[in-house]
């Protein structure tokens, strides 16, 4: 529709290019449009809670659309050929991943956000900040795609990383010194649920190097229940293919940061090498994140029953809502919830794989994060990258299951597990109930 509200454009009577060049705003048949659309969400910070803020937008879209349009378009037009105009190029910027990053930004509590096309994206952008001779200090328990990275970087690129248990800041501590230019935390860790003090870290590095970067994995918790910038860390990244989609239907990276001078040196490498979210994508994002707290407050309660199911039933269990978890204060100082992922140990490796191959609603997938449950085996699927005798260093059980909790009817997951518990062999069958075999849980 036209601007005058006719809807039929007049050609007829369109302007000259001189007139074009000169006012910007009229198009090819002469409407007088409004702004260029940029939608965003223009206020820097929360107003309303974050369940408001999630569904809450303003933009400046000429039509008002409700969803943020799709700007499916490498290149934009420009008024002068001395360019100027707020897009030109896809790669160095796009209205529709403008209006997401401003989106995000608002419910990370942080000043810039950008997207990129993966986590893995994400983390090599932040990484490219590092220079050969820097020190990088990290966990012992990580997403095994992170390690991969961080092992590439030190064997071609000079960098010296120290995989440290972060569960014990006196062990980070030793290791932190001057050079020290990054120091790159998960919590909870994936797949072991290790918990690590943000705070305490930070605090420390900055005290050994006041420049050194201290950057959260924050995919397991996602803005909903943890805000690492507001711990103390410099640059928080979360892999947007995880809850913040919440469907696996596409893959994202997201970056935060709180210092503007930060998010401008982060923009540089994903303009430089084309790594931001594509316009669909982008699209994708914003529909997903505006039901990430029903879906992560569904997927929690799921969880904590599932968790309680297996650890009731005599299996060792990892997730911060048990009160057995050996850091549940300190996740809870931290955290708002405890996520939707656990693992457990069945202390065989043949067994946990015929559970997994058991168990019918829960998929055998990597990845977390979405409305339906998944089921794997960490060693053997997401951290097989990692080498085994580096896994039996770093204390990873090869029989440890990961459960990555959905939002279906619960009784209907504890049937499905129970089913393939006893279907596996890895619980006594008797009138009172099931209980893990002895000598297989810990
Ligand atoms: C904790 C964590 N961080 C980062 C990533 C990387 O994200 P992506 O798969 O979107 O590259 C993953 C999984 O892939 C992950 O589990
Ligand atoms: N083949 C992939 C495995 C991806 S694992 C995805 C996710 N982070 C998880 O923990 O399940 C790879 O080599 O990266």
């Amino acid at each position: 529709m036209s601007a005058s509200g006719s809807g039929v454009p007049n050609a007829a009577s369109g302007p000259s290019n001189a007139l074009k060049k000169g006012f910007p705003h009229v198009d090819l048949q002469g409407n007088d449009l409004p702004p260029s659309p940029a939608p965003s969400s223009p206020h820097a910070g929360r107003r309303y809670a974050i369940a408001t803020e999630l569904v809450f937008t303003e933009g400046s879209d000429q039509y008002n659309a409700s969803s943020v349009p799709i700007y499916q378009s490498a290149t934009f037009k420009q008024s002068s050929g001395g360019g100027g105009g707020e897009y030109d190029y896809t790669r160095s910027g796009n209205p529709t991943r403008t209006h997401l990053e401003r989106h995000l930004a608002k419910i990370m509590s942080a000043q810039r956000a950008l997207v990129v096309s993966s986590g893995m994206a994400a983390l090599d952008v932040i990484t490219r900040l590092l220079r050969p001779g820097d020190e990088v200090v990290t966990g012992d328990d990580l997403y095994g795609g992170t390690n991969r990275l961080l092992k590439y970087l030190s064997t071609n690129n000079g960098i010296i990383v120290h995989h440290i248990d972060t569960t014990q800041p006196e062990k980070v501590f030793e290791v932190l010194n001057s050079k020290t230019a990054m120091v790159l935390l998960e919590t909870p860790t994936n797949p072991l649920i290790k918990i690590v003090d943000i705070g305490r870290i930070a605090r420390a590095a900055h005290e050994a190097n006041p420049s050194c970067l201290v950057s959260v994995d924050n995919t397991m918790m996602s803005p909903l229940l943890l805000n690492p910038l507001e711990l103390g860390a410099d640059i928080v990244y979360e892999s947007g293919t995880k809850y913040l989609s919440g469907h696996h239907d596409l893959m994202a990276g997201v970056i935060a940061v709180n210092d503007l001078a930060l998010g401008e040196r982060l923009y540089f490498p994903i303009n430089a090498s084309g790594c931001g979210l594509s316009p669909f994508d982008s699209w994708l994002l914003m529909r997903g994140v505006k039901t990430l707290k029903v879906r992560m407050e569904q997927q929690q309660s799921n969880s904590q029953r599932i968790a309680e199911f297996l650890e009731s039933n005599g299996f060792k269990v990892r997730y911060p809502g048990l009160r057995s978890h050996p850091q549940y204060d300190l996740h809870h100082s931290m955290a708002r919830g405890s996520g939707a992922v656990l693992s457990f140990e069945t202390g065989d490796v043949g067994v946990s794989e015929r559970i997994v191959e058991s168990a019918k609603i829960w998929a055998i997938s990597v990845s977390f994060g979405c409305v339906n449950s998944l089921i794997s085996m960490p060693c053997r699927m997401s951290h097989a990258s990692i080498d085994a005798k580096t896994r039996a260093e770093r204390a990873m059980p090869e029989d440890l299951i990961r459960l990555c909790v959905g939002i279906e009817d619960v009784d209907d997951l504890i049937d499905d597990l129970r089913r393939a518990l006893v279907q596996a062999g890895a619980v006594n069958v008797t009138l009172d109930g099931i209980q893990a075999r002895q000598g297989t849980s810990a």
